[in-house]
């Protein structure tokens, strides 16, 4: 078996009074997605960030390769090979595709002050990485991210993370404002980046997508580790429930229905 590439081992945090996590230990392995399902308010933004370098743990340990290593900031973080891609993709809808994807490390050609950007082969490196994860329909680097669907937009989020070099992709949310067929793609372009042997950490709420690509299950109830499991060992009713904090939604529904037929 490979060693995790990024653990936390009894990450607590606070803001202030306010405990916001606590005891938290997770692993994710090269080549596996590990999903973070949480209601509102679990905590599952706080430890995002703690793995992005954005917040510090109160206390605990972040292991990359075994090894403690602090992430002081977010450039450490990237600078480890963690990439987080957000929501919308966190691309720039008003510039072109070739563009946003080397935003701050542009190609250029020429020499001394005679460099330009190299719109051609930014372009031409951008089409072919998203391509590869087989978002065949852009063949355009010059259209704009803003006309791209959201799944399209996560894809080349995604696509960008993995060019420049991450090794484990931390993806918030990335099918919540989905339709059913986008949702689909991201899904698909998740198993392509595990494929490729990174390491996935798949945050969401929704069931049935974590269950379409996770190998790995923990879930969040009030900033700790409620239930932490393998594919194959709950079903999608358990899952559910131990996401409602043990509440039975079955039930429930059974309950509202039986509202609704007296109604
Ligand atoms: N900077 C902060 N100061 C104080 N409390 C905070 C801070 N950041 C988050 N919290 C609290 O920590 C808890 C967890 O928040 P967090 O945003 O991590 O949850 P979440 O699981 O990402 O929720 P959602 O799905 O709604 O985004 C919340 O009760 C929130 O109010």
């Amino acid at each position: 078996m490979s060693n995790p590439i990024l653990a936390l081992r009894a990450v607590n945090k606070s803001f202030g009074p306010i405990d916001v996590l606590h005891d938290i230990t997770l692993e994710v392995k090269a080549g596996e997605v590990l999903c973070l399902l949480g209601d509102n308010g679990a905590g599952k933004s706080t430890l995002i960030k703690i793995m992005s370098g954005v917040h510090q743990p109160s206390s605990g340990v972040i292991e990359i390769d075994g090894v403690a290593c602090p992430l002081p900031s977010p450039r450490a973080a990237s600078e480890q090979g963690i990439a987080t891609v957000h929501q919308f993709g966190g691309t720039f809808p008003l510039m072109s595709i070739g563009r946003s994807f080397f935003v701050g490390v542009e190609p250029t050609k020429g020499w001394g002050p005679f460099k330009v950007y190299d719109r051609r082969r930014a372009n031409a490196i951008a089409v072919k990485a998203v391509q590869e994860f087989g978002i065949t329909r852009i063949d355009d680097g010059d259209r704009l991210v803003g006309g791209l669907s959201g799944g399209e937009r996560q894809s080349l989020a995604i696509a960008r993370a993995v060019h420049f070099g991450a090794r484990v992709l931390i993806l918030d949310e990335p099918t919540a404002a989905l339709g059913v067929k986008q949702a689909t793609h991201v899904l698909r372009i998740v198993n392509e980046a595990k494929r490729r042997g990174l390491a996935v950490v798949f945050i969401t709420h929704q069931v049935m997508h974590a269950m379409a690509v996770g190998d790995h299950f923990a879930v969040l109830i009030r900033g700790a580790v409620a239930a932490d499991f393998k594919k194959g060992e709950k079903t999608r009713e358990e899952i559910t429930d131990l996401m409602a904090g043990g509440a039975s939604m079955a039930s429930l529904e059974a309950e509202i229905e039986s509202q609704m037929a007296q109604a």
